[in-house]
């Protein structure tokens, strides 16, 4: 790992962001292809990319059932554990609306109702993601949101991994469609024959998965761009060099495309963890994806003082920051982007990943500058309401009607006044 620059990390995030030419180009035509083609396209891709040949895409209630009834007991337990941490997170994002009334009679409220169909993407390329399951469904559960329907790409057997199937059956998911990459996203925005598009699309995946969100985004609406994995560590000479390399490891393994990034004062901290990061790295058994991680998106940034450590992971933005420093809690206090903060020793990132209970759908590549963890607001709409009695609109009918016309819209202020008309002929 070498020690270099931080302004060189985020010239590859600016790069990261908007994909490759080629990878764009290639999310186009599968989106198009999948618009014309429907489930052919699907097959077709499940073929290509997951080495798949499908029969159907629909995961069926035996293929759950028969997953659950061979699933380790303990894992069953330690995912529903997990499962009722994330809903309890979840249920303090529950909101409720409100309403101002007046002396006058007259009203304004807000009205928080679900979305109405999601469609929540669960990544399985590189690896299968049962966390993400949870992560996707509780909080659009806990949001009332009437069609939840889940992609995942399948192994090369046709199937999904039964991780995934057993979540699916813990949170009692009956949509759930073996497909996955920029073809599923395509899907669930414009509709096959198997599956009906959705008003949303929510949930983390690779390049191509994110580049497909920015593709439909605005034919249907996507909770933000939850890409390739990053981790940024903020340290000082209090934190053990071995255990700084594992966290950064942790996310390095994701993705040949993820980050992680070392952010201390201390230079003899830094030398430690490079050592650290390059032993520990041919113990993993995804060593060539974490390797190639840490080859091209890692980073250890020296910085000259505190101020600078702060304003380096301020620019950042990054998915994840953890802080294992003497005054983490303080220095915590100071970090305004980030998509989720880990605070001290003892909160390492994959905590966050499955069980604390808050969500690990998060922002990348510096969005967390305006973009949050998936969350139930994620799929809630809020209604306006406006109730004026006659009292109320007497009072105020010529304020408004001269507002419109400071806007040259004579019609505004007519359809206003248009009550006084009945109002004077009845009397
Ligand atoms: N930001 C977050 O909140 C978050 C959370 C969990 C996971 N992640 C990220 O999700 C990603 C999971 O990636 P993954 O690859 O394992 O699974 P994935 O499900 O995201 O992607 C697999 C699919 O990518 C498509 N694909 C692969 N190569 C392609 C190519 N050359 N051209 C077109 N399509 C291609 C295929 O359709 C395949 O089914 C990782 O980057 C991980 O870091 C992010
Ligand atoms: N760290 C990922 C978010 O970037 C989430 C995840 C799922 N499983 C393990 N990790
Ligand atoms: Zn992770």
């Amino acid at each position: 790992m070498n020690i270099q620059r931080l302004t060189d990390e985020l010239s590859i995030r600016r790069q990261l962001a908007d994909g490759t030419d080629q990878q764009l180009q290639a999310v186009k035509e599968i989106i198009q292809a999948v618009r014309t083609e429907g489930d052919a396209a699907l097959f077709r891709f499940s073929k290509k990319w997951d080495k798949a040949e499908l029969s159907a895409l629909k995961v069926t209630p035996e293929e759950i059932q028969q997953a659950a009834e061979r699933f380790d007991p303990q894992l069953l337990a330690d995912l529903t554990e997990a499962a009722d941490n994330i809903r309890s997170y979840h249920e303090g994002q529950q909101q409720q609306g409100y309403r101002r009334d007046r002396a006058d009679g007259s009203y304004v409220a807000q009205r928080v109702t679900a979305i109405e169909s999601a469609g929540l993407y669960v990544p399985g390329g590189t690896a299968a993601y049962p966390s993400s399951v949870l992560m996707n469904v509780i909080p659009a559960q806990v949001a009332g949101v009437g069609r939840i329907v889940v992609v995942s790409p399948p192994d090369s057997e046709g199937n999904l991994s039964d991780g995934v199937l057993v979540a699916a059956h813990i949170l009692g998911i009956e949509e759930l469609y073996k497909t996955g990459g920029a073809q599923a996203i395509a899907a669930l925005a414009y509709g096959t024959e198997s599956i009906q598009p959705v008003d949303k699309i929510t949930g983390p995946g690779n390049i191509f998965v994110a580049l497909a969100k920015r593709e439909v985004n605005g034919d249907v609406a996507i909770d933000m761009i939850a890409g390739p994995s990053e981790i940024a560590i903020i340290a000082d000479d209090s934190a053990y060099a071995d255990e700084v390399a594992a966290d950064l490891l942790s996310q390095a393994e994701h993705d040949p495309l993820a980050s992680a990034v070392l952010l201390t004062e201390s230079r003899a901290l830094a030398e430690q963890v490079a050592e650290q990061v390059k032993s520990q790295l041919t113990t993993l058994p995804r060593e060539a994806i974490a390797a190639a991680s840490i080859r091209d998106h890692g980073a250890i940034y020296v910085a000259d003082n505190r101020a600078d450590l702060i304003r380096a992971a301020n620019q950042l933005a990054p998915e994840h920051l953890e802080i294992m420093t003497e005054d983490a809690e303080a220095v915590a206090e100071q970090i305004d982007h980030a998509g989720a903060i880990f605070i001290g020793r003892y909160s390492s990132e994959p905590i966050g990943d499955y069980f604390a209970g808050t969500n690990h759908v998060l922002p990348t590549n510096s969005t967390a500058r305006f973009s949050s963890a998936l969350s139930v607001y994620d799929f809630v709409k809020r209604t306006s309401i406006v109730h004026y009695s006659e009292q109320a609109w007497r009072e105020n009918q010529e304020k408004i009607a001269r507002l419109a016309r400071l806007e040259d819209l004579e019609a505004h202020a007519r359809a206003v006044e248009s009550r006084a008309w009945k109002k004077e002929s009845q009397s």
